[in-house]
């Protein structure tokens, strides 16, 4: 299956000069969404998960999906202000702006094996906090996980070494 026809270029949004890959094509169809999931699942192997991370908002989709597939726990990381328990907060930039991701202090536990999942890997920033998050509640990242790469921002470069895997190259 060619996934790369259920993911639609939008230009200019959500601002002038962004070309915004949007998966909404890819979720609207059962056959082509259960497809990635098997893709990406490919891309872990059989390396032993104990948590999926989600990033909010694209990142729940696929990475609870995955996560009942591996048989693994999934915690959300969200924007700021959003979880109700204790925090820990991280800022970044992004292609577009800067924000701050926040995971419950209580998620992890010492020595857990972290997949870590999102849509798109752009700059990094959004993955590059999610992995200081991990390390600072002494998770284990097993795997940055994406559906698709933007690979001119270099995104790589943000993510300490730590593996990474994406379905789809642009
Ligand atoms: O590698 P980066 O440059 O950090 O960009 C990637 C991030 O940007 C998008 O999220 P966005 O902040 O647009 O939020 P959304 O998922 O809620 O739409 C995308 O889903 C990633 O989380
Ligand atoms: N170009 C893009 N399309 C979709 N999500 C993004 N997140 C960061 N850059 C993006």
């Amino acid at each position: 299956m060619n996934l790369e026809q259920y993911i639609r270029d939008i230009p200019d949004f959500p601002k002038p000069g962004v070309v915004f890959k949007d998966i909404t094509p890819l979720l609207n169809d059962c056959d082509a969404y259960n497809y990635t999931v098997g893709q990406l699942l490919k891309l872990i192997g059989e390396q032993k998960i104990d948590k999926v991370i989600g990033v909010e908002s694209r990142g729940f989709f696929f990475g609870m999906l995955l996560a009942q597939k591996l048989k693994a726990g999934f915690i959300p990381v969200r924007k700021p202000n959003k979880l109700p328990h204790k925090t820990l907060a991280q800022s970044y930039d992004l292609e577009y702006g800067s924000d701050a991701v926040e995971i419950h202090a209580d998620a992890i536990h010492k020595g857990d094996k972290i997949l870590i999942h999102d849509d798109v890997l752009a700059t990094g920033g959004t993955a590059g906090a999610v992995c200081q998050l991990v390390k600072e509640l002494g998770g284990e990242i097993v795997q940055c996980n994406f559906l698709m790469e933007l690979t001119l921002l270099n995104g790589r470069e943000k993510l300490d070494g730590h593996p990474v895997a994406s379905l789809l190259k642009y």
